[in-house]
């Protein structure tokens, strides 16, 4: 576990793609005085993903991005596994989106997969998973994860959040993530103990990296 800290000022790499990610990082690091940038913003090429765990997929995307740029990086990568799927659509779920991506037709194949099963996809148990990697100019990494249980609805329900955020209704809530305000859906103390899987392994992370300055 490294010792070092993401000091109020630090330029940080959020090595992502996904506009809706970057926008939950944004508000997730708002009050550690963290100046950031994505790796769209700076026009980096997307590295391709071919790990077999969360984790692996995480470390590519940030080592791409320290490598590229000599800063510090924060990535993420996540996905929804169902469990009458086999934990799919798990590490493809952005595949399921395709290219561009089209979350309302991902949402219709999670949908699809269960009604060939004869499973009804309202109440079908299933979780998201997130890893969250930083890297250091120097080599150093470090991994934090997250993941909230639940369960799927449908028809898909409110328009906020992203990807299948709409169909996905955490345990213990009336409302999927899709109905819910970024802040409901991080959930995160002194209001909540960390809701979402991302907000949940912010949580180490902030632990371990980051000091509060507001
Ligand atoms: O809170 C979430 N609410 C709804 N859907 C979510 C969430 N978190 C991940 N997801 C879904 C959509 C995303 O497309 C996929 C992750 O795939 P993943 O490769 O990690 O992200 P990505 O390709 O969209 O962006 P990037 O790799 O540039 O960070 O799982
Ligand atoms: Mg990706």
């Amino acid at each position: 576990m490294t010792s070092r800290h993401l000091a109020p000022g630090t330029k940080l790499v959020i090595a992502t793609h996904n506009k809706g990610k970057l926008a939950e990082f944004r508000d997730l690091l708002r009050p550690y005085g963290i100046d950031i940038v994505s790796a769209a913003e700076l026009g980096l090429p997307e590295p391709e993903e071919t790990g077999t765990l969360y984790a692996e997929n995480a470390a590519i995307k940030a080592r791409a991005a320290t490598t590229a740029t000599g800063l510090p990086a924060i990535s993420d990568d996540s996905g929804l596994a169902v469990d009458a799927l086999d934990g799919a659509p798990g590490l493809f779920t952005a595949d399921w989106a395709g290219n561009p991506r089209d979350f309302d037709a991902a949402m219709g194949r999670v949908n699809h997969e269960l009604a060939l099963r004869g499973i009804t996809t309202t109440g079908a148990r299933a979780h998201f998973v997130a890893a969250l990697c930083v890297t250091w100019p120097d080599g150093d990494e470090a991994i934090f994860e997250g993941r909230v249980f639940g369960t799927l609805v449908w028809p898909p329900r409110g328009a906020a959040g992203f990807g299948y955020d709409p169909m996905f209704l955490p345990d213990g809530h009336q409302r999927t993530f899709g109905e819910m305000t970024a802040t409901e859906k991080h959930g995160l103390p002194p209001e909540g103990q960390g809701l979402s899987h991302r907000a949940r392994a912010f949580i180490g992370l902030a632990q371990t990296l980051l000091a509060k300055t507001a």
